[in-house]
């Protein structure tokens, strides 16, 4: 059984199939462009070696010549490297105009394939189908895309949207539970932005989460899906409410970048980042009073990092005014109550200082 969640986009749209099985479906559900002839298969070795055949299959099932290329595991093979790679491997496929390129596997791998894909001959179609919960309640979807800079996270990037997202529920029961915590990271995200109940769903059952009941990674995959479609579909460019989704990503990206993009997993960086955003909105007197009392115990309840970290505050300051959100100063997402969030220009140096500062307890 599958769900599909559309995504209406002012002059175009793709859906969003969430179900068990649903990859070795994709046959059915990829509308695959008219004179394609192949396609690029873009994973890595371990994802890869866990569902790379299934995908395949379905994909020459289509009458498509499939070409399976790896790139490195990990967030630092999001990267110029990792992207001049995939161009010359496209060059001597060739991959044309007409194919393909599909991204089989987790977050760095729908970003990098999606650029490679929205640059390439200036671009061409692009199927996500994610394989952790982050990229399933998440990163498949909304067309961002894009590579890291050591400068910082994103810094190079296009908007792309995919012709279809296929989140195949049964690939994460192969997901490391490190990877499926901090994919419960941005579940928690659209709790606190947009869905309350997300909230409710693992306060009541985080050991459930944490272990990966189907159930419960459906409910949370199906609610992301609805969040992310209904956002994307409002403002695609994120001239506007978009920014929203980027709650726990300013201090977040931050500490990936000054990190190296080593230490913290993306859903674990936006975790401490909503921990600080919510000190930051009880400071400014926005957000209702407990609101970090409660994301604190949501995170830890979910094995997510809520401090333990100490960082220089001049380095997270210069991070934040790179920011993409930035406008003449720094910019961030702050939640009023769960569900309503808002962009806010003015936190100052000494509130984001305080923030960064209570991380290390
Ligand atoms: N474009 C967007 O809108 C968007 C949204 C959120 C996050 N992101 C980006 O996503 C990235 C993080 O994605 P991620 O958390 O999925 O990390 P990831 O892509 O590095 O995947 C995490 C790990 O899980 C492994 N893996 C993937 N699927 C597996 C499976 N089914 N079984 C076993 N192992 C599996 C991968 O090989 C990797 O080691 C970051 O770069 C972040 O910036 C993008
Ligand atoms: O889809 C969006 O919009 C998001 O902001 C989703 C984020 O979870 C994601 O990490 C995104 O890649 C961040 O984008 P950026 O514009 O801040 O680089
Ligand atoms: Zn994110």
């Amino acid at each position: 059984m599958s769900t599909t969640v559309p995504v209406r986009l002012p002059d175009s749209g793709y859906d969003i199939v969430v179900g068990a099985g649903v990859l070795d479906a994709l046959d059915d559900h990829l509308p695959v462009p008219t004179h394609a002839t192949r396609v690029a298969l873009v994973t890595n070795a371990t994802v890869g070696e866990l569902h790379g055949a299934s995908a395949a299959a379905a994909l020459e099932r289509l009458g498509l010549g499939v070409e399976t290329i790896e790139v490195p595991d990990g967030e630092q093979a999001k990267s110029l490297d990792t992207l001049a790679m995939l161009y010359h491997r496209f060059a001597a496929m060739p991959l044309r105009r007409d194919d393909l390129v599909a991204a089989l596997g987790g977050g760095v791998v729908g970003d990098l394939a999606g650029f490679a894909a929205a640059t390439w001959h200036r671009g061409v179609a692009v199927a996500q189908l994610p394989t952790t919960v982050l990229a399933q309640v998440d990163a498949a979807i909304g067309g961002k895309t894009g590579v890291n800079l050591p400068e910082g996270k994103n810094l190079v990037g296009a908007f792309h949207q995919p012709r279809v997202v296929l989140a195949d529920t049964a690939t994460l029961s192969t997901l490391p539970a490190r990877e499926l915590r901090a994919g419960l990271g941005e579940a928690v995200k659209h709790g606190f932005i947009a869905d309350p109940r997300v909230l409710e769903l693992l306060e009541e059952r985080p050991d459930d989460a944490v272990a990966g009941d189907p159930e419960v990674l459906t409910e949370l995959v199906v609610r992301g899906a609805a969040v992310k479609a209904r956002i994307v579909a409002a403002d695609e460019r994120e001239a506007g409410e978009r920014a929203l989704l980027n709650y726990g990503h300013t201090i977040g990206h931050a500490i990936e970048a000054l990190t190296d993009y080593a230490r913290y997993r993306h859903g674990e960086a936006v975790a401490l980042g909503m921990v600080a955003a919510a000190r930051v909105g009880e400071s400014m007197g926005m957000s209702q009073p407990g609101l970090t009392e409660r994301t604190v115990a949501l995170l830890d309840s979910l094995g997510l990092p809520t401090g333990g970290l100490r960082l220089d505050p001049a380095g997270v300051w210069e991070a934040l005014g790179r920011d993409k959100k930035a406008r003449g100063g720094v910019r961030m997402v702050l939640c009023r109550e769960p569900g309503v969030a808002e962009l806010v220009s003015d936190p100052t140096r000494a509130q984001v200082d305080a923030a960064v500062a209570a991380l290390a307890r």
